[in-house]
C-alpha cells in the first residue's frame, strides 16, 4: 500500500486528538445523479476514462459508528437499521472495506460497529453504496481520532470505487480519469429530481460491458478519449436555469442499460409526459433521473410514477446537497 501524502493547504481537515474519546461518530452522506457521462474506449485495467458531471442529492445516508465493546476489539461489524437481502453485512460491504481500510493504513487495532440506514436505492446507479464508504471513512477517522485530512481519505477513497470520493465532496463536480479525479463545478440554484427505482438492479459492470459491446457493432466504434463536457450545461447550471440543464443532460450509459432493460424506456416517457422536463438514466441505470421545473411539477411526476405499476418506487429529492458530513 502506497503511503499517503497530505497536500498543503487543500481540504485538510482539523486534526482530531490521536486519542479520540467520542464513543458514537453519526455521518451523513448523500447519493448522486450524473447530468453527464462520457466513456471513451476502456484501458489495460478495463477502467473506462470518464468525463461526468455528479450532483448530490437529497437521499441521504446515515453511517453510524461506536466503539466497541471490549471482547470484540479489533472487528469491524455492521448492522443495517432495515435488514435488506440485496445488501451484504460482511467483509464485502463497503462501508465495512472502507473502515478496514483506514484502519490498515493508519495501523489502527481498533473495532469497529457500523450502522447503517439507506436511503439511496441499492443497485440503482446512485452511488449508495460509495456513499457508505465515504461516511464510513469519515465517522471512523473522528472515532478512532486517526486525524486524517480530507485529501487523505479522498485518496483512500478512489482506491475504494471510482464513484467513492464524490460523495465525501458533494454539491456538483467533474469526475474525470475513472471518474474520481474531481474539480468543483458552479451551480446556482435548485433542481428538483424525482428517482425511479426498478424492483431489482444492474450491475454497473454488466452495463459497462454491454456499452462496450454496443460500440464494437456500432460503425463509428468507441472514442479513445471521452467528451468534455458542453459549455452549455456549464452555463445552464451558472444561470440556475432547469429547462437548459435539461436540455444538456447526457449519458453514454444509457443505451447500455436501456438494451439490458428495455422497459426503461416506458418510464422515460411517462416521466416527461407527466411534466418532467427530462428523464435519463442515472449513472449505470437502473434508476431513471428526471428533472421536474419546479416541487409541484416533481409532485406530478413522482404520483404518475407511482400509480403506474412501472416503477418500484418513485422517490422525490431535490440538489445539490453537501458531502458528508459529522452529525452527531
Ligand atoms: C457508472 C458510475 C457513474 O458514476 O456509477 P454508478 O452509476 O454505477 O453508481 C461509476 O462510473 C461507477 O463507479 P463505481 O461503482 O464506484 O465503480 P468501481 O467500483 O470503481 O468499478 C466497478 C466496475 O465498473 C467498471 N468501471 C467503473 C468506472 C469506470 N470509470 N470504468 C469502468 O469500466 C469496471 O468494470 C469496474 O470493475
Ligand atoms: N453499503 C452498501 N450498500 C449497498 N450495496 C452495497 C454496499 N456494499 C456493497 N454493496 C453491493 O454493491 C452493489 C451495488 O451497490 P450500490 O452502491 O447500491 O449501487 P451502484 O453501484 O449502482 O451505485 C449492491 O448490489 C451490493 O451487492
Amino acid at each position: 500500500m502506497s503511503p499517503l501524502h497530505a497536500v498543503p493547504g487543500t481540504g485538510a481537515a482539523p486534526r482530531p486528538p490521536r486519542s479520540g474519546s467520542m464513543t458514537k461518530v453519526r455521518v451523513e452522506a448523500p447519493g448522486k445523479v450524473n447530468l453527464f457521462l462520457s466513456a471513451g474506449a476502456p484501458a489495460a485495467d478495463g477502467y473506462h476514462p470518464l468525463t461526468t458531471v455528479f450532483q448530490a442529492v437529497r437521499l441521504i445516508e446515515t453511517v453510524t459508528a461506536r466503539r466497541q465493546a471490549a471482547d470484540l476489539h479489533g472487528t469491524i461489524t455492521l448492522t443495517l437499521d432495515e435488514p435488506d437481502p440485496d445488501v451484504p453485512t460482511d467483509e464485502t460491504n463497503l462501508a465495512v472495506r472502507a473502515a478496514a481500510l483506514l484502519a490498515e493504513t493508519a495501523g489502527v487495532g481498533d473495532g469497529v460497529d457500523l450502522l447503517l440506514r439507506k436511503r439511496v436505492p441499492v443497485a440503482g446507479g446512485m452511488a449508495g453504496g460509495s456513499a457508505d464508504a465515504a461516511a464510513a471513512l469519515l465517522a471512523c477517522n473522528a472515532l478512532w481520532g486517526t486525524g486524517l485530512s480530507l485529501t487523505e481519505l479522498t485518496e483512500l477513497a478512489a482506491r475504494l470505487g471510482a464513484d467513492v470520493p464524490f460523495p465525501l465532496l458533494g454539491a456538483t463536480a467533474v469526475g474525470h480519469g475513472r471518474g474520481d479525479r474531481l474539480t468543483p463545478l458552479m451551480a446556482r440554484g435548485t433542481y428538483h429530481w424525482v428517482f425511479a427505482t426498478a424492483a431489482e438492479g444492474l450491475s454497473t459492470p454488466a452495463v459497462f460491458r454491454r456499452f462496450d459491446e454496443l460500440a464494437e457493432a456500432s460503425p463509428t466504434g468507441v472514442a479513445a478519449a471521452p467528451a468534455e463536457v458542453p459549455a452549455s450545461l456549464t452555463a445552464a447550471l451558472r444561470d440556475g436555469d432547469a429547462a437548459a440543464l435539461a436540455a444538456a443532460l447526457h449519458n453514454d450509459l444509457q443505451a447500455a442499460a436501456l438494451d439490458l432493460r428495455p422497459q426503461l424506456a416506458d418510464v422515460m416517457a411517462l416521466a416527461e409526459s407527466a411534466g418532467a422536463l427530462r428523464a435519463i438514466v442515472s449513472g449505470s441505470g437502473p434508476t431513471i433521473a428526471a428533472l421536474a421545473p419546479d416541487p409541484a411539477a416533481a409532485m406530478r411526476v413522482a404520483n404518475a410514477l407511482n400509480a403506474s405499476g412501472l416503477v418500484a418506487e418513485a422517490l422525490r429529492a431535490d440538489a445539490p446537497v453537501a458531502g458528508a458530513r459529522v452529525v452527531g
